[in-house]
C-alpha cells in the first residue's frame, strides 16, 4: 500500500524501501518488478486489442514508452496476447480501418480441400474474438444482387453474401469476381472460405466503420473459438438449398 505498483512507476528505492522494513525490502524490489513487469505486459496487449500485432509492431510501440527499465519483451507480449478490446469499438479502430482499405490481412491462405475445392487455412493461431478479415466484394443493393445472382453462372452466385444492415436495408456484397474494383492487384481469397453448420470457427458480423469517406457497411469474419495454425476456417452460410439456383445441383454439402 505504501509503495503502489503502476505501468509507469519507478521501482522504490532501496531507501524508501528500508523505511517500509529492512527485513523485507530485497522481497519488495523483486515483487514490485515482476508485478508492474505483468501489468506492463497486459497493458502493451491491450493495445491492440481486436488482431494479433507482430512483434515489430509491439516493439514499437513500447520503444515509444520511454522506459528504461524493466521493459517487456516483445515476444513476450505476443505470446500472451488475447484479444481485450469491446465490440462496440470496432468501427473506430484504425488498425481494423487499415486492414480493410489496404487488404493486407495475414495469417491465411488458400488450399485444396478433399471434396470442397479450395478453401482458406490459417497460417497461425487466431484467438477467439479476433478479427480474422473482411468479406471483400461489391456492396450493391438487394436488388441489384438478385440481378447478379440471375445472370452469373451457377458456380458464381455461391460468393454472394446477402444481409440486412442495422438501419434495416438489405444489402448484398457481390464477390462473384476474384478481385474488387478498388484491389484488381489483390485477389478476394476470403470469399473462399467454406461452409459448416457444425463445426464452423468463424462467425460473420456486420459493422459500420467510420472512414473518412464516411461511414461503411463492413462484413468482419471473426474467429468463433481459439483455432490453431493449419486449421480450415469455415463459417455456417445460413443458407437454405432453395436459395441456391438451378436445377440438379448436388448441395449434399448444404448441412
Ligand atoms: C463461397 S464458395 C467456397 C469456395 C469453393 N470451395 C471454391 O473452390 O471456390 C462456395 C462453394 O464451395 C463449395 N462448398 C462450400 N462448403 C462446402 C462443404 N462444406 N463441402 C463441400 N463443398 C463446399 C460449394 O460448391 C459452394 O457452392
Amino acid at each position: 500500500k505504501k509503495h503502489p505498483m503502476t505501468v509507469g512507476g519507478k521501482v522504490p528505492s532501496r531507501a524508501a524501501r528500508v523505511a517500509s522494513s529492512s527485513e523485507n525490502q530485497k522481497k519488495l524490489y523483486e515483487r514490485w518488478l515482476k508485478e508492474q513487469k505483468k501489468l506492463r505486459i497486459q497493458h502493451v496487449a491491450g493495445q491492440f486489442p481486436h488482431r494479433l500485432p507482430t512483434e515489430a509492431r509491439v516493439a514499437k510501440w513500447i520503444a515509444g514508452q520511454g522506459w528504461e527499465q524493466n521493459v517487456p519483451s516483445a515476444a513476450k507480449v505476443v505470446a500472451a496476447w488475447k484479444p481485450s478490446g469491446d465490440l462496440q469499438d470496432i468501427p473506430t479502430s484504425q488498425a481494423i480501418r487499415k486492414n480493410v482499405s489496404s487488404q493486407k490481412w495475414k495469417g491465411l491462405v488458400i488450399a485444396h480441400m478433399e471434396k470442397k475445392g479450395r478453401g482458406v487455412m490459417t497460417t497461425r493461431k487466431f484467438h477467439a474474438g479476433e478479427v480474422i478479415c473482411d468479406y471483400r466484394g461489391e456492396l450493391v443493393t438487394h436488388e441489384e444482387g438478385l440481378r447478379i445472382h440471375a445472370t452469373t453462372s451457377q458456380e458464381e452466385t455461391g460468393y454472394m453474401f446477402f444481409f440486412k444492415n442495422q438501419a434495416g436495408k438489405r444489402l448484398c456484397i457481390d464477390a462473384h469476381l476474384d478481385r474488387c474494383a478498388c484491389h484488381p492487384d489483390r485477389q478476394t481469397f476470403r470469399r473462399l472460405m467454406n461452409h459448416s453448420s457444425k463445426r464452423a470457427n468463424v462467425k460473420p458480423r456486420l459493422f459500420r466503420l467510420n472512414f473518412e469517406s464516411g461511414d461503411r457497411d463492413v462484413l468482419l469474419l471473426m474467429a468463433a473459438r481459439d483455432t490453431e495454425e493449419g486449421q480450415e476456417l469455415m463459417f455456417d452460410y445460413s443458407v437454405q438449398k432453395h436459395q441456391f439456383r438451378g436445377e440438379g445441383l448436388d448441395l449434399e454439402w448444404l448441412i
